[in-house]
Order: C-alpha cells, then sequence, then structure tokens
C-alpha cells in the first residue's frame, strides 16, 4: 500500500470513483516477509512466535493432560503458551494480560491453566471462561474437551443461548460462555459462581470494549469471589483498551506486543481497486472463480450485505454459507459446522466471526468491505482478526482487501500504515496474474509449505503457466 502521502489529496484527485490518479498507482510493493513459518522450521526460528526451546514436559502437567496435548499432535509450545503458561500456573495465582498474533495458541494456553487448577472430584464450577460469539465459545469448548480427554471426571459445559436448558443448573468443573448468557444464568444463580477460582475473557480487548459486552463482563466480574484469578487473551490490545484491562486485571503480569509486531508473516496481503460499489460484485464473482477449491471467508459490513451477497451468488450458481447475527443459534451451529466440515467452502460473514475462529482448512480471507469502526473511521484490530482467520499456526493463506473509492482507500491505506505492513495491489484487470498468485499461494499451503517456501516458489515460477 502506498503511503499515506501519496493519497489523493483532492475530490478530483481522487477521480471521484476511487481510483487512483494516472503516476500515483501503487507499486507492487515484494513482500518483505521473506522468513520461515513452517511449523517444524518454525519452532526453531527465535524471532517466530512459534518458537519454544521448553518442552510440554517441562511445565510439569498432569500426565492425563500431557497425553491430551500429545493426542492433539502439539510437539512443543508456542511462545505465548511457553511464556503465559508458567506465570499462569505459578502459586499463589495470579492475573494476567497476555497478547499474541493471531492463530498461535492462546487457547490451549488459557485452557491448560484450568485443566491443571480444577478439582475433578467436584462438579460446581471452578473456571469460567468468556467469549464473544457462540461460535467462539462452541470452538474453546471443543479444545478444552479435546485436551482434557483423559481426565476422568472432567465437565466442560456450554452456557450460550439454549432454549432446551432451561431452569437447570450448570454443572462441570469448567463453564464456557457468551457474556449476556453467563450474566443471567450467575444472576439467577444457575451458574453457582462461589467456588469460581479461574476468569478468563478471550479476544478480552473485544469484550471490555464494546459497549454491550463490555458491561456485561463487568457484572459478571461483580458477582464473582473476589479473589479470582482473571485471565485476558487476546491478539490486539488497543492502548485505552489496555488501560482499563489492567484494572479489570490488576496487578497482571503482561505479555504485550507492539502493533507492528502483529501481523503474520505467513498472510499475503493483496488488495484490489474495483471501479465503484457494483464493480466489487462484478469483481468478486469474477474472483470466485478462482478460488472453486479453496475454504474462504468473506467479511461484510452489515447482515444485510451479507444476505444479499448469498442471494445473489447463489444466483450465479455459487455455493456459499452465511452467518450472520441475525439467525437463530441452532441455524448458526449448523451453518458454522458445516463450513468446518468443509461441506461449504465459502463463508460469507460479518463481524461476528472476525474473532478467533479457528478452521485450518482457510485460505483465503475477504474483505469485501473495509473494517471500519461505527463513526467510519478505520478499524485496523477488526482488520488484523479477520484476516488472522487464515494463515493459523505457521500456515500460509492470502487476504484479499477490495476498495472501491477514495473513503475506501483511504481506510485501507490507514490500516496498513497502522501496521507498517505492506499490501501488494493485485490487478482485475489482468485475471491470470491474479489468479496464478492466488493459486501459487493456495497450493503452497496445501503443500503445508512454508512462506518462505511460498515466496522462493512464486519467485521461481515467475511467469511460468500453470
Ligand atoms: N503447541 C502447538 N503445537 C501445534 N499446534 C498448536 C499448538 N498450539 C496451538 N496449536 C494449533 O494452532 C491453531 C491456532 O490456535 P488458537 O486457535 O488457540 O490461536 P489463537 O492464538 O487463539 O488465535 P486467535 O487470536 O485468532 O484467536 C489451532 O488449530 C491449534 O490446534
Amino acid at each position: 500500500m502506498p503511503s499515506k502521502d501519496d493519497a489523493p489529496s483532492s475530490v478530483a484527485d481522487s477521480q471521484l470513483d476511487g481510483g487512483i490518479p494516472e503516476g500515483k498507482e501503487p507499486a507492487l510493493i515484494e513482500p518483505e516477509y521473506e522468513v520461515e513459518v513452517k511449523l517444524a522450521d518454525m519452532q526453531a526460528d527465535p524471532n517466530s512466535p512459534l518458537f519454544s526451546v521448553k518442552s510440554f514436559e517441562e511445565l510439569n502437567l498432569k500426565p492425563e493432560l500431557l497425553r491430551g496435548i500429545m493426542e492433539m499432535n502439539f510437539r512443543s509450545p508456542s511462545k505465548i503458551q511457553e511464556r503465559a503458561l508458567p506465570l499462569l500456573l505459578h502459586n499463589p495465582p495470579q492475573n494476567m494480560i497476555a497478547q499474541s498474533q493471531s492463530g498461535t495458541g492462546k487457547t490451549a494456553a488459557f485452557s491448560l491453566n484450568m485443566l491443571t487448577r480444577v478439582d475433578l472430584n467436584n462438579l460446581t464450577p471452578q473456571a469460567l471462561v468468556l467469549a464473544p460469539s457462540r461460535e467462539l465459545a462452541r470452538q474453546i469448548l471443543g479444545v478444552i474437551q479435546h485436551m482434557g480427554q483423559f481426565m476422568e471426571g472432567l465437565v466442560v459445559t456450554p452456557a450460550i443461548p439454549d432454549p432446551t436448558h432451561r431452569n437447570k443448573k450448570f454443572e462441570g468443573q469448567i463453564i464456557v460462555g457468551t457474556p449476556g448468557t453467563v450474566m443471567d444464568m450467575v444472576r439467577r444463580k444457575y451458574i453457582d459462581s462461589k467456588q469460581l477460582q479461574i476468569l478468563v475473557l478471550d479476544e478480552a480487548d473485544n469484550m471490555l470494549d464494546q459497549q454491550g459486552l463490555g458491561d456485561q463482563c463487568k457484572r459478571v466480574k461483580q458477582m464473582l469471589p473476589r479473589n479470582i484469578q482473571t485471565v485476558l487473551f487476546s491478539a490486539t490490545f488497543p492502548p485505552d483498551v489496555l488501560e482499563f484491562a489492567q484494572v479489570f486485571a490488576p496487578n497482571a503480569n503482561q505479555i504485550t506486543l507492539k502493533h507492528e509486531e502483529l501481523t503474520i508473516e505467513g498472510i499475503k496481503q493483496l488488495y484490489l481497486d474495483c471501479d465503484g460499489l457494483e464493480d466489487k460484485f462484478a469483481v468478486l464473482l469474477k474472483f470466485y472463480g478462482l478460488m472453486t477449491t479453496a475454504s474462504s471467508i468473506i467479511f461484510v459490513r452489515t447482515r444485510a450485505t451479507a444476505a444479499k451477497l448469498e442471494h445473489r451468488m447463489i444466483a450465479e450458481g455459487h455455493t456459499v454459507a452465511q452467518l450472520s447475527g441475525g439467525l437463530e443459534g441452532p441455524d448458526r451451529d449448523r451453518i458454522i459446522d458445516k463450513f468446518r466440515d468443509g461441506e461449504a467452502k465459502v463463508l460469507i460473514t460479518t463481524n461476528v466471526l472476525a474473532r478467533g475462529i479457528d478452521v485450518q482448512s482457510v485460505t483465503m480471507v475477504i474483505n469485501y468491505d473495509i473494517p471500519t469502526h461505527a463513526d467510519g473511521s478505520p478499524d485496523p484490530e477488526t482488520y488484523l482478526h479477520r484476516i488472522g482467520r487464515t494463515g493459523r499456526f505457521g500456515r500460509v493463506g492470502v487476504a484479499l482487501s477490495f476498495v472501491h473509492d477514495r473513503g475506501s482507500w483511504q481506510a485501507l491505506a490507514d490500516i496498513a500504515a497502522h501496521f507498517k505492513t505492506d499490501l501488494i495491489a493485485v490487478d482485475h484487470h489482468d485475471w491470470d496474474s491474479v489468479e496464478k498468485m492466488v493459486k501459487k499461494v493456495i497450493r503452497s499451503s496445501r503443500a503445508g509449505k512454508s512462506t518462505k517456501d511460498m515466496n522462493n516458489q512464486m519467485q521461481m515460477d515467475g511467469s511460468a503457466d500453470d
């Protein structure tokens, strides 16, 4: 992405349609991230967030928990796991605020702490996890169950909107839920909060920032024991939210990153300049023909756009799934499960799924609408979380953002500047080269290649036909 200084300086300059004036076209900027991010090698690279010198054995975990980790094929801890776990497991328990890039294994870090501390002979809730969406809560629950599969007597219970769970107590050592339902259930004493020792907020900046969620999380915390171990995890902690996080989790051990360290090496960030709103859809359709074999997520701003895109793409003969907050819980579960299983390869969604969702087969994320805050200002955090749905744990992926006017172009330029990252322009008048570039990334992803392999291969292949 060109620097802000290169941005069109007046409406006239911007040619009204959002195009970039002649002579000011962004140069094809080569990615800087020529580093090894393949799982096997990554863990030997001290600069990688997945690097680790320690083993899970050294963390003195229970043998049945170690068995669970081995069963999940985790060979050694990632950097966040290696750093956070000794602090989390230390006694007496201390609060923690921890940040690490998307897809680097934060879920396992906070889950191992809970699984280590719970008393399996007691079915009263001892640990509580709050997540911003039902999909993420269900996913976290699955990870905890998977990891704790050899721990006899372990019960992990969801607390998400569920009409079949009425007037019933929530039993289980660990409860994973969304803030509204949990608040309601604690208030009505269906969740017994007296023995809770650990409170985890995943996507903590989002949970504490958003008007509704922040308020609900605060209320939940007020109803819990005072000395509870409060654990806040996210890939992003904007400075104002971090300040509030420090109040929410006082005297916390902190692991934080600079925002220019947040982008993931393996995600190739591209952008496409469309000729206005309608053209965006035509370009999407054209582009869609190129990605029939990959799993991808298309992010839009509103539920209405999600529904409209779904209808229009189905009318064009594509098989797509759509998930937004407007749907009922069971429908949402069915749709995300269909996507996870690979039955639906394309998911159109809103920011409801921007965070946390881990589907390793996702090789492409499309920002059909550039993420902005309610006041229209660019939202770099959401951009980062959205593109982080691909490139999970060292895999490679493509993030493609659509711009269609000066405003969206500027918003994307601001986001790129925020992360000090370069975005590569792809020319939709030259579909051959777009197709080649995307296919190569996807192919290298399928073959389990690293970013370095991918970039080398792209250079070597050069103009070769596919
Ligand atoms: N030590 C490990 N070895 C191998 N794979 C791991 C390890 N830890 C986690 N993973 C895998 O990495 C993937 C990403 O993990 P996770 O979903 O916890 O990321 P995250 O850091 O929470 O990302 P986000 O910020 O997007 O929520 C998962 O598929 C998980 O199974």
